[in-house]
């Protein structure tokens, strides 16, 4: 019998994490186009913030050594004013929110803590706070100290922190290319009629769409038949790509091609086979000179396996090849709500929904990899390690929802 050798989990996840390389290409694009996408160089503050010494309050700008004291009010300020200091002895100025504040007051009383305010004089509180409800110029970022890193990615509120800055142009990497390609004889794509004998092909859909959702373009190629000629000249065909990704055709069965053809095309295999469930077919590598360094992820078939592995392997990788510094996926804590078994020996994906702090598993854990509605009724997974054959209600387990986060530094996701 063919004993096969499954690569450790986490050191799958290691490796090809380690020979994805970021993508060099850069390009210019509009703010307004450049949501979820990664930032190629740091980006300086020029312009302080606020850029101005400006108040927090509507109120009245006095000097602190007033306190206590009754003042005459002798210029009212508004925003987008400037007024050049023209305070004599007790006087001081009204002032609203945002408005500029000039040199020769230090503190901002907010109106409704004076002790009066009649006829155009107002008593000062005996304590108060020098410098308060005063926003002084670059105290929230200066010049050239530095607004993002490269490797970080666009989202509103870095957009509102470019529009404060001035800054409507953006440098980032260039979308990466991403081919999704799907094998097997029995597909048919969902627009033609399929006979009882064969099956709609719903991967490429999960995940283009998958994908799209997580910021990527990719393009769906098609279906390889199986046969390895054939396989050989379609893959061939896919050189100008940053990324392949197929499903399918990457066990051991007869009609099993993909690794070998594959390889015949100058794949240097990084893995092929893990020990997870599901996804134990599972193989990577990189076509380097031939392709001009193609990652290849080949997942299995079985829908449910190809997506939580796209989520779980997938992802990261892509993250660091488009040059984001986000790899690892966030967890988010949640109480376990049934028991449920896991077998020992492999780590695990339990499928599950995580609400408001809850885990609750899709159908108790018993479910096959072929089947396809248990990816809809689910929204997270939970990793276990191999030697946990248990988890019981009320355990707190770390959970990776689909539409989580990523992160910089690496989580630990193993229950
Ligand atoms: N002797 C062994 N047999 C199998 C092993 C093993 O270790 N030893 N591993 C099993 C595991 S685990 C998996 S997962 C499957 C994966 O096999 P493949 O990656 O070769 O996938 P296929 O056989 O081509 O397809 C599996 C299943 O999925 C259906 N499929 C494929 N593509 C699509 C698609 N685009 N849309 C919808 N459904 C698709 C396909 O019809 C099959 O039913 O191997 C086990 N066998
Ligand atoms: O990876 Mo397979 O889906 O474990 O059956």
């Amino acid at each position: 019998m063919l004993k096969k050798e499954f690569l450790d989990f986490e050191l799958a996840v290691e490796k090809s994490l380690e020979n994805a390389k970021a993508t060099k290409f850069t390009e210019i694009v509009n703010i307004e186009d450049a949501l979820n996408r990664i930032i190629s160089k740091d980006v300086l503050c020029r312009k302080n913030l606020p850029s101005f010494n400006n108040s927090a309050m509507d109120g009245f700008a006095v000097k602190f050594l007033d306190a206590g004291k009754s003042l005459k009010v002798k210029k009212i300020i508004f925003a987008g004013e400037k007024v050049e200091p023209c305070l004599e002895e007790n006087e001081c100025y009204k002032i609203m929110t945002g408005a500029q504040v000039p040199s020769d007051v230090d503190t901002i009383i907010p109106i409704e803590d004076v002790i009066s305010y009649k006829d155009e004089i107002v008593t000062i509180p005996e304590y108060i706070k020098k410098g308060s409800s005063l926003r002084l110029k670059g105290e929230e970022k200066a010049i050239n100290d530095v607004l993002f890193k490269k490797g970080e990615t666009i989202n509103s509120s870095t957009l509102a922190v470019f529009a404060s800055q001035g800054i409507t142009k953006i440098e980032v990497y260039k979308k990466i290319s991403i081919a999704v390609v799907s094998t097997g004889n029995e597909l048919k794509e969902p627009w033609e009629e399929a006979s009882e004998d064969e099956i709609y092909n719903c991967n490429s859909y999960a995940i283009t769409t998958l994908l799209e959702e997580k910021g990527f373009d990719s393009t769906y190629i098609g279906v390889i038949p199986d046969n390895l000629e054939q396989s050989i000249d379609f893959i061939n065909s896919l050189s100008c790509y940053d990324v392949v990704i197929t499903t399918g055709g990457i066990s051991m069965g007869d009609a099993d091609f993909m690794a070998e053809a594959f390889r015949q095309n100058g794949l240097k295999t990084i893995f092929h086979g893990v020990n997870i469930k599901p996804g134990r077919p599972i193989m990577m590598g990189v076509i380097e000179k031939e392709f001009n360094n193609c990652f290849v992820m080949c997942l299995p078939g079985n829908p449910l396996t190809a997506m939580v592995n796209m989520h779980l392997f997938a992802i990261p990788v892509l993250n660091k090849i488009q040059g984001g510094n986000s790899i690892y996926q966030d967890i988010c804590l949640a109480v376990n709500k049934e028991d449920f078994k896991t077998k020992t020996g492999r780590v695990n994906i339990v499928l599950g929904t995580a609400k408001s702090g809850e885990f609750n598993v899709t159908k108790k854990n018993k479910y096959g990899s072929g089947m396809i509605t248990v990816l809809n009724e689910s929204n997270a997974i939970v990793v276990t390690k191999p030697d946990k054959d248990f988890t019981a209600q009320g355990e707190f387990l770390r959970v990776i929802r689909f539409g989580c986060s990523y992160l910089e530094t690496k989580t630990e996701i193993f229950n």
